[in-house]
């Protein structure tokens, strides 16, 4: 895609491209680059933390060739000086790997020592099925809780496909992938589990096929930026409709990091208190005193939605505005209430157009999804959602675009490209107004881009998140979370 995404594969497509190689004799080749990897990976772990010479390193392995890259790393590491022992978790272990690991010296425990430095997770990996059950190994609870855990390809009992944890599951705060990262490392519980993520080439390249999803993990230039020619109305222009008395702080908030994110004029359709509150703030800010889609005119952008509430107004001025953009295929993003205004025809036309970006968290999508009367779309947004798949449903269903907010945030477009996937290790987001915020910064995106195309709107959208995330990442880099929403906006320039 471009140098800024990094490709993303389902667990099926890792194993699809293995095949013709382990058919071809390679298994044991790739399993050695695949241990070699993880070996090498964790002596940099070691060495940073102090020493590699009798370091103690105790890998957890399980049946299947997981298992098996798990004893061949530990053979690697013990070749290099590393205390390093296994405790077999099954009755059975990969015969040659095991041979191998014993030959050079490794010994079989039956519990995890309590000086492990370093715990390596080789139960399962791509081949896990069902429900796991974390194995009753004494000392792994504690070993856990005080050693650094390395998952090898992913963290047993996840699942490489949708990041769902149907059972137990153990977490690791790093994972050496191998062939390609997998989207369960990403989305869901797995992101939630997967820690820092190491991918190790083993020659599959030439045989995986397009990508399931693609992470975006560094700037996305789609803003140009201001022109020694530019004035204000050539810089872009977004018409925004937020804030409520009930809510006035959203439209601050909205506003606010839209004039941060760098646009030639932001205008907002309040009333008369919502306004004043505004301009203290962003005196920069204009007021649009007309009403309806006249008030749009000239914009090139528009974001509605955020602290609109139930105010009936409000949400009628919404409506109009979203329909005006809607007909005239103006690029607008919806956010928060303005969800709500997604009824009628508006949410059974199945085309309102890629450049209208849907933002809902995952109680919002719910909402549509029950609106849509879709039950399968519910089961897939249900108590552990397959995020993926959700948004494209939702975005193939109302023919927009869909930024699903959350710890790993997805954008899908309408015509089933593959989605964008932005990871924020930043839970300190998780505070009211910090998706307001996210509105201002994609409708600034919004006015002020360059590109008209379909998949364009999805990777503006996922640069928003992106720049959200990478403000919060600059605000509270160690990641105590003291921190609110109008805070973010300042540590928004780049
Ligand atoms: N195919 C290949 O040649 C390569 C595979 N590699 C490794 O092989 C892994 C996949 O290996 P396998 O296909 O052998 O599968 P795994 O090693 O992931 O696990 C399969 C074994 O676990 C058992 N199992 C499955 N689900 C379980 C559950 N929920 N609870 C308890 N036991 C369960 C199965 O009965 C089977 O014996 C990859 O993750 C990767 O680590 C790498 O070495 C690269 C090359
Ligand atoms: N645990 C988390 N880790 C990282 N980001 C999070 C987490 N929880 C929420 N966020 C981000 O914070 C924002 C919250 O938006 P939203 O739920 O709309 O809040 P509000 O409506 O109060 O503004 C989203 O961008 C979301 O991705
Ligand atoms: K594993």
């Amino acid at each position: 895609m471009s140098r800024a995404t990094t490709p993303v594969y389902s667990g099926a497509q890792i194993r699809d491209a293995e095949t013709p190689l382990v058919e071809a004799g390679a298994g044991p080749d790739m399993m050695r680059r695949a241990a070699h990897g993880l070996a090498s990976y964790v002596l940099a772990l070691l060495r940073s933390d102090g020493k590699i010479y009798g370091a103690r390193v105790l890998g957890l392995i399980g049946p299947g060739n997981n298992g098996g890259d798990g004893l061949y790393a530990l053979t690697a590491l013990r070749a290099r000086g590393v205390d390093a022992q296994a405790v077999l978790v099954a009755d059975r272990a990969h015969p040659q790997a095991l041979e191998a690991f014993r030959a050079a010296g490794g010994r079989v425990l039956s519990s995890v020592p309590a000086d492990t430095q370093v715990l390596i997770d080789a139960v399962l990996g791509t081949g896990a099925r069902g429900a796991f059950t974390l194995p009753d190994v004494p000392g792994l609870a504690e070993a856990v809780g005080t050693s650094t855990v390395v998952a090898c390809d992913i963290p047993s009992g996840v699942d490489a496909d949708t990041g769902r944890c149907p059972g137990e599951a153990l977490t690791a705060e790093h994972t050496v992938t191998f062939g390609g990262a997998k989207l369960g490392l990403l989305l869901g519980e797995g992101g939630l589990r997967s820690g820092k993520i190491h991918t190790v080439d083993i020659g599959l390249q030439e045989h995986l096929p397009e990508p399931a999803a693609w992470e975006l993990i560094s700037p996305e230039p789609t803003r140009r930026k201001p022109r020694l020619g530019d004035h204000k109305y050539s810089r872009g222009s977004l018409q925004v409709v937020a804030g409520s008395p009930q809510f006035p702080g959203a439209a601050q908030l909205t506003v606010g990091s839209a004039i941060t994110s760098g646009v030639g004029m932001v205008r907002l359709q309040a009333d008369a208190t919502v306004s004043a509150a505004v301009l203290q703030g962003w005196p920069e800010a204009v007021m649009s005193h007309g009403r309806g889609a006249k008030a749009f005119d000239g914009a090139t952008a528009a974001a509605i939605g955020p602290g609109l509430g139930k105010d009936r107004s409000r949400l009628v001025e919404g409506e109009t505005m979203l329909r005006a953009t809607v007909e005239s295929k103006v690029p607008c993003v919806l956010d928060a209430s303005g969800l709500e205004l997604l009824r009628g025809d508006l949410l059974t036309s199945g085309d309102l157009g890629g450049q209208l970006i849907l933002t809902p968290h995952l109680g919002e999508a719910r909402r549509l999804a029950e609106a849509l009367e879709d039950e399968s779309l519910e089961e897939l947004l249900a108590d552990q959602p397959d995020t993926l798949a959700a948004t494209r449903a939702l975005a193939e269903a109302l023919g927009a675009t869909v930024l699903l907010k959350g710890p790993s945030t997805v954008v899908a477009g309408p015509s089933g490209g593959a989605p964008l996937v932005v990871r924020s290790a930043t839970p300190g987001l998780a505070t009211a107004g910090t998706g307001d915020v996210l509105t201002g910064i994609i409708g600034a995106l919004l006015a002020t881009a360059d590109a008209a195309q379909e998949q364009d709107w999805v990777r503006i959208a996922a640069e928003g998140a992106r720049m959200h995330a990478a403000a919060a990442q600059r605000l509270d880099p160690q990641g105590f979370g003291h921190f609110g929403a109008s805070a973010l906006i300042g540590a928004l320039r780049e």
